[in-house]
């Protein structure tokens, strides 16, 4: 489907950036789309993912350098740009492209973990007269990398998994009185399903450009039928937030810990020594989340969501469906890299700090995978 031009950028070709940009192009092969590389001369100019037997390949990307020393980075406007790096890497990656993004620029963040929203907003985007608009995503799509560049494999079964997206509210873009997420549902009920079709028909108000760049990306990705991607009004996306986030919470640290790279997530159910531990994560998570979610004021349904029970089946689920996966973070400590640790149980002991919450065991979680960090750093 032809959309207005709006370019879309992305930034992070790490396996999940790979797998969006290469679904982008498929689903809508008319979208002008640039991958933002460290070294633009070695990156092959197609992707492809490899889901069971069938191999898809994708091509027409323009790769643009995206660090500062390069004199081909471009001074463009960027209207909109799809982040999926690292947490630890968003605001050093992101820092060459900030005079490329204002007001009118839409950012999508498609990461692990929480809290780089607000990172961003603190480091570049205190004024809200030039902030951009804010798409955020989670998605479980089981994804890892090939031996070569911009080759993926895809892990997630056909029809399996999805992308949920949500618009961060900001009373600064609404139109008159009207908040964007009611003009993007069009005063439907916040359950109706949103399409692109359903998109493309909506007006755009005059004098508001950005929302041209916010309706065409929002288009693009709930195009991407074969990952199952939908919209969702923001309360309903942050809980969908959340609940990958004790998932990662449970499953990653563990697998880092207890096998430093070599085990499969499926070994935590299959050895009860992991599992144990692995409850004492989700119980603490679903206290502190309760705590949050009771101060938000949601309704009881969601309340029972973040419930032990519900959410130990939503992590045992998770390890069963990922058994022969290993997580980002096992690999990460395998490689010696920083982890996102910080972003997934610091986070969570950050929620607990503030509100006066016990965090004893997401704490000694994060103390355990920094000292890992340290000792690896110190034996280089
Ligand atoms: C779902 C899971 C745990 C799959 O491994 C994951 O998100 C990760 O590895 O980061």
């Amino acid at each position: 489907m032809t959309r207005t031009g709006t370019r879309i950028h992305i930034l992070g070709i790490g396996s999940i950036g790979t797998l969006v940009a290469h679904h982008l192009q498929l689903s809508s092969p008319a979208q002008p789309m640039s991958l933002l590389v460290r070294s633009p001369n070695t990156f092959p100019t197609s992707l492809s993912s490899t889901r069971g037997s069938v191999k898809t390949t994708s091509s027409g990307y323009n790769i643009e350098s995206s660090i500062s020393s390069s004199p081909s980075l471009s001074d463009r406007p960027i209207k909109s740009l799809l982040i999926a790096t690292k947490t630890t890497q968003t605001s050093s990656a992101l820092e060459p492209l900030i005079h490329r993004l204002n007001e009118n620029s839409v950012i999508t963040l498609l990461q692990n973990g929480m809290g780089v929203y607000q990172e961003l907003i603190s480091n570049f985007f205190q004024d809200e007269r030039q902030r951009p608009h804010f798409i955020l995503g989670t998605t479980p799509h089981a994804v890892s990398p090939s031996e070569q560049k911009g080759q993926i494999y895809h892990h997630s079964a056909v029809g399996d998994g999805f992308i949920k997206w949500g618009l961060v509210h900001d009373s600064s873009k609404n139109i008159g009185e009207t908040t964007l997420e009611d003009w993007l549902w069009d005063y439907r009920s916040k359950d109706a399903h949103i399409s692109s079709q359903h998109l493309e028909k909506l007006e755009i108000p005059n004098g508001r450009d950005d929302l041209v760049h916010l309706k065409d990306t929002m288009a693009s990705l709930l195009d991407m039928n074969d990952l199952n991607s939908q919209l969702l009004p923001y309360e309903d996306l942050n809980h969908a937030i959340l609940l990958k986030l004790v998932v990662n919470a449970a499953v990653n640290p563990l697998t880092a810990i207890l096998g430093r790279g070599q085990i499969t997530n499926g070994k935590l159910k299959e050895i009860p020594y992991g599992i144990n531990i692995v409850d004492q994560i989700v119980k603490e998570s679903s206290e502190i989340l309760l705590k949050y979610l009771d101060l938000e004021s949601a309704v009881p349904m969601y309340l029972e969501k973040f419930g032990y029970e519900n959410l130990k089946k939503i992590v045992y689920d998770t390890i069963e469906a990922t058994r022969l996966n290993t997580t980002s973070m096992a690999v990460d400590i395998r490689e010696k890299r920083k982890t996102e640790i910080d972003y997934i149980n610091g986070y969570l002991v950050k929620m607990g700090e503030e509100l006066g919450f016990k965090t004893d065991i997401n704490r000694m979680i994060c103390d355990m995978i920094k000292f890992i960090e340290e000792e690896q750093k110190l034996s280089n």
